[in-house]
């Protein structure tokens, strides 16, 4: 009898849906179910997928049809706003089946496990309906938890992206001739990743994301308001003690770099720095939107939900590498 978890893929054509093959493929436990994209249903996965070695082909499959497979879990990676459906299914079908969505539909469903282990891992047990964070917002979320009792203010956070963030759909912010040599402010107010901080943490904060030229990896400057005057120290003290035991997360006296965080599966937080007579604190938080600011932490979250350790299949690098 095959034990290994099979997990299937809906919209894997995409950027992030691309990171969660490689990852599943390289996994010691899962196995891919099926992978699912209209545009190249019935082409062989190992056609875009080199590193592949089996004889999955894509396939085009609806929400029955995806809830009708048998996956011990189902990965949503579809532009925000598709998942009702196949959500709806699987309840109907298959409710068993653990359900990891990627797009920001269930972050404000109390129903729905939100996902960002490092903060919320006490509340994953059992979890069957998990709602994956935004990429911005666990950059922020990262970024103001240690201070999160100490707030005089909402923080405010400017944020960069590579183009990748934007997905597959062609438009301004995805277009690299319109990037070149560029940086593209838009959703100034109300983006949707501000209001899931403000939600997850009970703490509103302004948050202004600009994109850049580069394909991946974000960056965001932090400036925190504090109730009572921080020192240096402290201030490092409170983000080591908040992030010590937790291999995806690393904390840095400099600043960390977007050129520095590509293709990496933790997230950077450092460039500490106090003003105002220590009541203003600023941070800096590196994260690669494709992997731990979604399909690492979708891996995490799998492999929560299946009783695994939560970085397996997840390459970790030496502290100090
Ligand atoms: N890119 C990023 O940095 C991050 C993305 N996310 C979220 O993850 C999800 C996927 O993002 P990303 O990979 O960038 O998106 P992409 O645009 O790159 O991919 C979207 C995928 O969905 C499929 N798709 C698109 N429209 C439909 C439709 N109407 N019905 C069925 N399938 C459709 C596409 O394949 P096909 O057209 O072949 O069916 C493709 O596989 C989104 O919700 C996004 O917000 C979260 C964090 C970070
Ligand atoms: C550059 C760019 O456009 N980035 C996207 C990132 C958000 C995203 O990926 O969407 P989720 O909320 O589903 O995570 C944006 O700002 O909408």
């Amino acid at each position: 009898m095959n034990t290994r978890p099979r997990i299937g893929l809906v919209g894997a054509r995409g950027h992030v849906g691309g990171e969660l093959i490689r990852l599943i493929a390289a996994h010691p436990q899962f196995e891919l179910a099926f992978v699912s994209s209209r545009e190249r249903a019935g082409r062989a996965l190992r056609e875009f997928e080199p590193a592949f070695a089996g004889d999955l082909r894509y396939v085009n499959l609806d929400a029955a049809a995806a809830a009708g497979q048998g996956a011990d879990a189902i990965v949503l990676a579809l532009p925000n706003g598709l998942a009702a459906p196949f959500v709806a299914a699987l309840d109907a079908m298959a409710p068993q089946t653990v359900v990891v969505d990627l797009s920001a539909d269930y972050r404000f469903d109390a129903a729905w496990y939100y996902g960002l282990p490092e903060l919320t891992r006490a509340r994953a047990a059992g979890a069957r309906r998990i709602s994956n964070p935004g990429c911005y917002a666990t950059a922020m979320q990262l970024a103001i938890a240690p201070l999160c009792d100490a707030l005089a203010a909402p923080p405010q956070c400017f944020g960069v992206s590579g183009y990748s963030g934007a997905g597959t759909t062609p438009s301004d912010r995805n277009d690299p001739e319109k990037l070149r040599d560029n940086l593209m402010p838009y959703s100034l107010s109300g983006h949707v990743h501000e209001r899931e901080v403000g939600h997850q943490l009970g703490q509103p904060i302004q948050f202004m994301p600009h994109v850049a030229g580069w394909f991946r990896g974000i960056m965001v400057t932090v400036n925190l308001h504090l109730a009572r005057a921080f020192g240096a120290d402290e201030l490092r003290a409170r983000y080591e003690g908040h992030y010590r035991d937790e291999p995806l997360v690393r904390v840095l006296a400099s600043a960390p770099w977007v050129s520095r965080i590509a293709a990496r599966h933790h997230v950077e937080i450092g460039g500490f720095t106090l003003a105002d007579g220590g009541r203003r604190a600023v941070a800096v938080a590196t994260i690669d939107n494709l992997l731990k600011g979604a399909a690492s932490q979708a891996l995490q979250n799998l492999n929560l939900a299946f009783g695994f350790a939560e970085t397996l299949g997840i390459p970790l690098e030496r502290s100090d590498a």
